[in-house]
């Protein structure tokens, strides 16, 4: 079981990029390999609601957005702090255009209804800190829901080295986590928050982690 740091992991990213596995490509397997492990989970599933941040976290939640709708299931996308700012983010957040995909601000709505799944795309290895009010309301959103919550790499609100859980921090049934392990996955305090791990191959090789974790 290989557990690395965020920036650890940033490293093993760099190394694949190098390697000439693009960000964007490895976005595009984080999303495609949540996506299906998502599904075998809810092969039922017809309406998803997806909440992004505006970092990389959220591509992935673009992703899946785009796959499902392509997939013929009701997407709505909740934007939690705006538009994405990164480019792989916003990349794929415009290959959403044409899509049957609802797009709307958190500001437009007072609760996640109907949704048989609700993605947690808003903050990954990025977090640290305690939640601000509109991340605090995205995770109260999502944790009220009533459906079952499926948290990209780890659930919003957490640190991913420390395992420190902010108050408000998303509580998923599943969570996919990309490439390795955290150490927020395997920490005490941080664990129960993760629901069921399973852990997606992004397309990195070997030897792109040689010599960490
Ligand atoms: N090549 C890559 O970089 C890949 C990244 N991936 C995804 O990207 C994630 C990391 O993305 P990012 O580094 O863009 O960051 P995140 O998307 O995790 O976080 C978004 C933003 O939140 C900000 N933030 C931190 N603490 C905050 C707080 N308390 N309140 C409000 N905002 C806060 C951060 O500055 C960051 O810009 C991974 O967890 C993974 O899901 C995957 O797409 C795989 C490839
Ligand atoms: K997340």
């Amino acid at each position: 079981m290989r557990i690395v740091t965020a920036a650890q992991m940033k490293q093993i990213e760099c190394n694949a990029d190098a390697g000439g596995l693009s960000y964007l490509q490895m976005m595009e397997n984080a999303g495609t390999a949540a996506y299906q492990i998502i599904r075998a989970h809810k092969p039922d599933a017809h309406v998803l609601a997806i909440v992004a941040g505006k970092g990389n976290n959220g591509g992935d939640g673009f992703v899946i957005a785009r796959l499902a709708a392509q997939d013929g299931l009701a997407v709505r996308v909740v934007l939690a702090e705006g538009e994405p700012v990164t480019v792989d983010a916003k990349t794929n957040f415009h290959r959403l255009d044409g899509l049957n995909v609802t797009v709307c601000p958190i500001e437009q709505i007072d609760r996640l209804t109907d949704a048989d799944v609700v993605i947690d795309a808003l903050y990954g290895t990025g977090f640290h800190g305690t939640l601000r009010p509109s991340g605090a309301k995205a995770c109260c959103f999502m944790n009220e829901s009533g459906a079952y919550l499926a948290a990209l790499d780890l659930p919003s609100g957490i640190h991913a080295d420390t395992g420190a859980v902010a108050e408000g921090a998303v509580h998923a049934d599943l969570t996919v986590t990309f490439d390795s392990y955290k150490p927020l996955h395997v920490q005490e305090t941080s664990k129960p928050y993760c629901g069921e791990i399973v852990l997606a191959d992004i397309g990195i090789s070997e030897e792109c982690h040689n010599g960490i974790g």
